[in-house]
Parts: C-alpha cells; structure tokens; sequence
C-alpha cells in the first residue's frame, strides 16, 4: 500500500444509481406512470425495445442490494426517488406505499452504517405533469416544490444530503433539443425553457429546504471539460460555445445568477429574456455541488452541426468505452480545478463516475474479470486525489453504477455497474472493479 494516494479522513466513499434504472416495478403499489415508462413503452425509442418493466428488481431486491454495499464496505449510497412512485400525479396525491418503500431503504442504509444520498429527480418525471407541458409549464416549479417538500418532511434527519436535480443539462439536450431521451421532443424553442424551468424548479425547492430542512441540499450536474482541437479562431469559439452550453449553463446562474452570453449566439432567437425574479429564484446558496465526469470532449467548429456549430475529434491514442467516450482521467482533475477556480472552491462530492466496457451477459464461475474497467478507476480516483492536493474541496466519490442497469435508451447494452447482473437470473456477482473499488475504500486510497 502506497501512503501517496490516502485521502483525507473524512471522506466519503460509495455508489450510485438512479430509480427508472434499476427499481422495475414502476407501477406497483399505487405508483403512477413516468415519462420514462412511457418513452420506453413508444415502439423504436429504445434499443432492443428494453424498458425498466423489471430493470434490476431493486424494487423487490433492495434488502440484498444494501447487504451487498455492505460486503463492499460502501460508506454512502446516491439514489434517486421516483417521484410518480410518492406522487403519482406529480402533485396532490401522496402514495403511502411509494414513501413506505423510501422510508425502509434509508432505515436499512443507516442499520447498515450507509450514508443515503437522495436525489429527488433524475429524469423520470411523472407522466401526469407531463401532460401539463412538464418542463415546459412554468407552473412545474411549484409541483417540484410541493414534491420536494413531502420528501424533506418525511426523510430529512436520516437523508442528511439531498440532491434536487441530476443533469438538468441532459435533461434538455437528450429530453428536448435533440429528441434522444424522454419526452423525445426536438425544438430549440422548447429546450431554453425546459432548461430554464429545471433551474427554477431547482431554486424552489431549495427555498423549500431552507424552511424545513436541517441538513444539505445540493445540484448534481454533468460536466465535460472541452479542449480546442486547435488555436484556430473557429476553433477556439467553438470550445467556449461547447463549454458554456454544457458547463456553464447550469453553474453561472447558480452562482452569479446569469446565464453565459454564448447561449444567446448559440439559439438566438429561440432565446427569451428571463426575469430577474426567475434569476433570484435560481440563484439559491448551496452546501454542495454533485458533479458527474465521465469525460472530455476535444472540440473543433462545424458549421454544419447545428446549433451549436461544434462537433467531437477522436483523440485515437486514448482507450474508448462501450460508450464511446474517451478515457481521459487528466479531465476530472482539471474539471474540479475548474470548479474551485470558477466558483470560489464550494463543497464537491464526485456524484457519478465510472464507464461501460464490454461484460459478458452471465459470469464465468462466479467471476467477472472487468481490467479495463479497474483501470479506468484507478487512474480517476488519482485524478481526484490530484485535485484534492491542489486544494479542491472534495469530500466523496460515488461510482457509477452499483449494479449493471438501464442505460436508458440504449436498454441493457451498456453495462456500468461495478456489480455485474445477469438479467435473465437477477444475479448479482461483484466484477474484480467492485473487488478492487473495495480495496480501495477499505484502504482510504492507498491502494490505487
Ligand atoms: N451514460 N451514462 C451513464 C450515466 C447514466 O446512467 C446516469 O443516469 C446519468 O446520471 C449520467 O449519464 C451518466
């Protein structure tokens, strides 16, 4: 074991997932369909036409499941709340069951000395509200307050960390400018709206937080960090379009209460002028901020791309995932530099990383031999302790994923999971990733 890579004393290591992921049963008990059931019930929209009918049976497995973040030595667990599960309308109705099922998870996580981390909405949004418009109505700020409030009142005290939203820009992008995610529109008048809502609909709920929690809430946000494929003028506007459009679209509000300037050039027109009111709203001081990383992105203009007018480079002397994302570790540490330089160093916790390499559907004799995934760990978790000794505040690290699960709309072809599953059995077998994860944990890092 190597002392050059402990981490400090009080951080938190654990695991994430997100409920359309891996519960199944999304109607069971009373709950209320999501745009998720729905999108992934739309002939065409998902890969192999799989849904999250059963996903990972969490909803009936979810005792095993924290026993296996216990044998994993797991000190935290991210998940999120299905909220057409509490409240199947989105708003009005809550569904004792749907609460009931929160309610002994978190119980079962302390029993078992796991920290829960909530996230009250990673992109399921109930179907109801979506025939309201959904992101789009801004009334949904209100719903989301209303929803977070009966969360905060029954669970606070025993979640002491809550996340409001997860990738509010993925959200946007996949949900309504291109079309790729649930709802599936793709309008670039919608998507600065539904983006803008999100935020709101953000802000209230931390305003409802402040009346009646105790604790920590927080945003979780997706940030790629981009690169100029070249010092060409083109290039180099290319690369900040990109950045302001994924990265800073979501923390400058939050931060300083403005949009970037690039997101008026990039949709034009189909950009409103916002209310200060909405600005104030968003602008609520946090206790922390969840960022995702997975990878970077090098960025060169095409004018053809639209809207942003960018696309990708290959960057062939790296290792890609199933995916097709990069591997760049060097990313994560200058993604958490850039946090603490940007936004004046505030509370991070690392809320989703990890990657899909190809796992084959059943393990062999009770094993999963997965290097390239322990690999692809082992160098980002150096890239945190990298940004940590540049004076980054990071107090956690959750891997993506627990469990092998829905990958949304590309079904069960990507497998993330540090714990294989074999769908056709509901078997769980930790890969030599999840063996070596928890060596990790159990060393505070000093075996990286
Ligand atoms: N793709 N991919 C993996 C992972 C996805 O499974 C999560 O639900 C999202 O929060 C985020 O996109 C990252």
């Amino acid at each position: 074991m190597s002392k050059q890579y402990r981490f400090p004393e009080n951080f938190l290591w654990g695991s994430a997932t997100a409920a359309y992921q891996i519960e199944g049963s999304p109607l069971a008990d009373g709950a209320g369909p999501s745009i998720w059931q729905r999108f992934a019930h739309t002939p065409g929209r998902m890969l192999n036409d799989d849904n999250g009918d059963v996903a990972c049976d969490h909803y009936n497995r979810w005792r095993d499941d924290v026993g296996l973040m216990k044998q994993l030595g797991m000190q935290g667990y991210r998940f999120s709340v299905s909220w057409s599960r509490v409240m199947p309308e989105g708003r009005g109705r809550v569904n004792p069951k749907g609460l009931d099922f929160y309610e002994r998870l978190v119980d079962t996580l302390l029993e078992n000395g796991i920290q829960p981390t909530a996230t009250l909405f990673h992109w399921d949004l109930p179907a109801a509200l979506d025939d309201r418009g959904g992101w789009l109505n801004p009334d949904i700020a209100d719903w989301f307050g209303e929803y977070s409030e009966v969360m905060y009142k029954r669970l606070d005290g025993r979640i002491k960390r809550w996340a409001t939203l997860n990738e509010p820009w993925v959200v946007t992008d996949g949900g309504y400018l291109h079309g790729a995610l649930a709802p599936g529109h793709r309008n670039r008048f919608e998507a600065p709206i539904a983006s803008h809502n999100l935020l709101r609909a953000h802000g209230k709920s931390v305003q409802v937080y402040r009346a009646v929690g105790k604790h920590e809430v927080g945003l979780v946000v997706n940030i790629e960090p981009k690169y100029p494929a070249s010092q060409s003028p083109e290039d180099l506007a290319a690369t900040r379009r990109a950045e302001a459009y994924m990265n800073r679209q979501y923390l400058d509000p939050v931060f300083f209460g403005t949009y970037p300037e690039e997101l008026r050039e990039i949709f034009g027109e189909a950009w409103p002028e916002w209310p200060q009111a909405d600005m104030d709203l968003i602008r609520q001081p946090l206790d922390f901020i969840g960022v995702n990383y997975y990878t970077r992105n090098v960025a060169r203009h095409d004018e053809a791309n639209w809207p942003l007018k960018v696309s990708p480079v290959r960057q062939t002397q790296h290792t890609y995932t199933e995916t097709g994302w990069e591997v760049f570790p060097q990313g994560l540490t200058d993604t958490l530099t850039w946090v603490k330089e940007r936004y004046g160093n505030p509370k991070v916790f690392i809320t989703e990383n990890g990657a899909a390499f190809f796992d084959p559907p059943k393990a062999e004799r009770g094993r999963v031999r997965d290097p390239l995934r322990v690999s692809y760990l082992r160098q980002h978790l150096r890239a945190v302790h990298k940004a940590i000794e540049a004076g980054c505040d990071i107090q956690g690290y959750y891997v993506w994923s627990l469990l092998d699960n829905l990958e949304w709309s590309l079904g069960y072809s990507k497998r993330f999971g540090i714990v294989h599953v074999d769908f056709e059995t509901q078997t769980r077998t930790p890969k030599d990733s999840a063996r070596y994860y928890a060596s990790v944990v159990a060393s505070h890092g000093e075996a990286l």
